[in-house]
């Protein structure tokens, strides 16, 4: 039967969210696993009674202090946690040999999941992705299915089985050193599910969705921190509960000041995010977030994930610091450009769309109305920037077999393009050196760099040097950009 430790019981009713990062810490700081099913019932709980439009008119208007929750009872957090066992160790056999999971067993546990869950639901609703969600109402996320399997096999002592993560997708690894992979839900809408096979060895590996085979691969301690990331304060699209979000911040705090999200640029950017709202660490502003999102990302993937760069652009473009957004952005489409455009890859699509056709434009609309003394319209390397923003969308579309771009991109781009002055222009150097080899480089497999090391860190070490003042240089740009560029001048 479930064990349901008596140094947990005994912070039981939970009051106050200071005894639920408690009992966060008591899992986490213990020398056996974090228990993923407890938490993610507790954190759920929690979650869908403060964000439940019921709690919404009553219960937090009363309550003085910000950290005084309605009581949550061990009872219920008990009975749920002996229902999710019940659950899994009545359909699966127990890992009673200590032995490596099989791909037969993983997709058993799937299919214990998959095949209790609601049969038709909206499925990107909020608050669908913890067990709580799961065991109360038979509905989970594209995440929470992935965080449910890898739950169920630690009930079952199958402590190989651990979660991948892509920027849009997760899976989950197991065997000797995590060497196999399987899909364990689905992804996107309209698209069959591929649960029990391995993971893209086709064209799908030079999707973003599978971030050239770089995903996270969790520890306990770090799957622990994917369903903090994955608690959703939102009350309804404009109002956060401030309960949940200072209990996820909190949470991330303890598992950063562990170490536990050094590998896991998302979730110290959602840090970011939850610091710049609310601040509460002097020493690490929201800023030296976003930056160690980035260094994370290229130190452990090879620089091949997006999101730490538009965490970054989003920060500065909030902040009116557009000059430091177009570097991020274009920073952002460098890591793009390696990869082939498929219809998987919708998420990122929509993230280069409202850059490209919303914040740019916005900027520039704020740039070109007033006599702007320090306006970025005079500064060449923010024109060198935006050209390498657009360029990296180009080259992400070459090669691919979905196309990228279309008539709604070129009238923000032209507009855009057509703002900076001619002399400004003049001053960025367009540089055709290797384009031959580029190209080459990305349609012969290697798509990420052309000596194959896949090592960021070394083959950038030196060459990460800002663009000087005068002469910008913007190498080997794609030839519609090229074109873009020679018609202004
Ligand atoms: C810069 C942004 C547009 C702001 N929020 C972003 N995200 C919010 C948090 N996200 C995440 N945060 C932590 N872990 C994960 S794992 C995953 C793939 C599905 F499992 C997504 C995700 C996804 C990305 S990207």
């Amino acid at each position: 039967m479930a064990v349901f430790r008596d140094v947990d019981k005994a912070l039981f009713p939970i009051k106050n969210i200071n005894t639920v990062v408690k009992l966060f810490t008591n899992q986490l700081e213990d020398s056996n696993e974090p228990d993923l099913a407890l938490l993610s019932i507790v954190s759920g709980l929690i979650e869908n009674q403060l964000t439940s439009r019921s709690n919404a008119a009553g219960q937090l208007t009363d309550s003085p202090e910000s950290n005084v929750l309605p009581r949550f009872e061990l009872e219920d957090v008990e009975n749920l946690y002996k229902k999710f066992h019940l659950i899994i160790t009545g359909s699966v056999e127990s890992n009673d040999t200590k032995s490596y999971a099989t791909r037969e067993i993983v997709k058993k546990v799937s299919d214990v999941i998959w095949n209790s869950l609601t049969r038709s639901y909206y499925k990107d609703r909020a608050h669908l992705q913890s067990l709580y969600s799961y065991l109360t109402g038979s509905k989970l996320d594209c995440f929470g299915v992935a965080y449910a399997v890898v739950a169920g096999c630690q009930v079952l002592g199958y402590n190989d089985v651990h979660l991948a993560l892509s920027e849009d997708h997760a899976w989950v690894v197991f065997g000797p050193n995590g060497s196999e992979t399987a899909e364990v839900t689905w992804h996107g809408k309209g698209n069959e599910d591929k649960r029990g096979q391995e993971i893209g060895k086709g064209v799908s590996a030079r999707s973003w969705l599978y971030v050239n085979s770089k995903p996270v691969v969790c520890t306990r301690h770090m799957e622990v921190a994917a369903m903090v990331s994955a608690i959703n304060p939102s009350l309804n699209a404009n109002v956060d509960v401030s309960e949940v979000a200072l209990l996820q911040q909190e949470l991330l705090w303890h598992l950063y000041d562990f170490g536990h999200l050094k590998k896991y640029p998302m979730a110290i950017g959602n840090l970011g995010d939850l610091e710049e709202i609310s601040p509460k660490r002097p020493d690490i502003s929201c800023k030296n977030l976003f930056d160690e999102a980035i260094e994370s990302a290229r130190k452990y993937y090879n620089n091949q994930h997006v999101y730490p760069y538009t965490y970054q652009g989003g920060y500065y473009y909030r902040n009116k610091m557009y000059k430091e957004a177009f570097e991020s952005w274009a920073n952002a489409s460098d890591v793009i450009r390696g990869y082939n455009y498929s219809r998987d890859d919708e998420e990122i699509y929509k993230e280069f769309l409202e850059i490209a056709n919303e914040l740019i434009p916005y900027i520039m609309k704020m740039e070109s109305s007033g006599f702007e003394a320090n306006t970025i319209l005079k500064k060449a390397e923010c024109f060198a920037n935006l050209l390498k923003f657009y360029d990296g969308i180009c080259q992400w579309e070459e090669g691919s077999a979905t196309p990228v771009l279309h008539i709604g991109w070129a009238k923000p781009l032209v507009n855009t393009i057509s703002k900076f002055d001619a002399d400004v222009r003049a001053q960025v150097n367009i540089v055709c050196d290797n384009v031959e080899e580029k190209l080459c480089s990305k349609k012969n497999g290697s798509i990420f760099n052309n000596n194959n090391n896949n090592n960021y860190e070394k083959e950038h070490a030196s060459t990460i040097t800002k663009p000087s003042a005068t002469k910008q240089s913007a190498s080997n740009f794609h030839p519609t950009i090229e074109a873009l560029t020679a018609a202004c001048s």
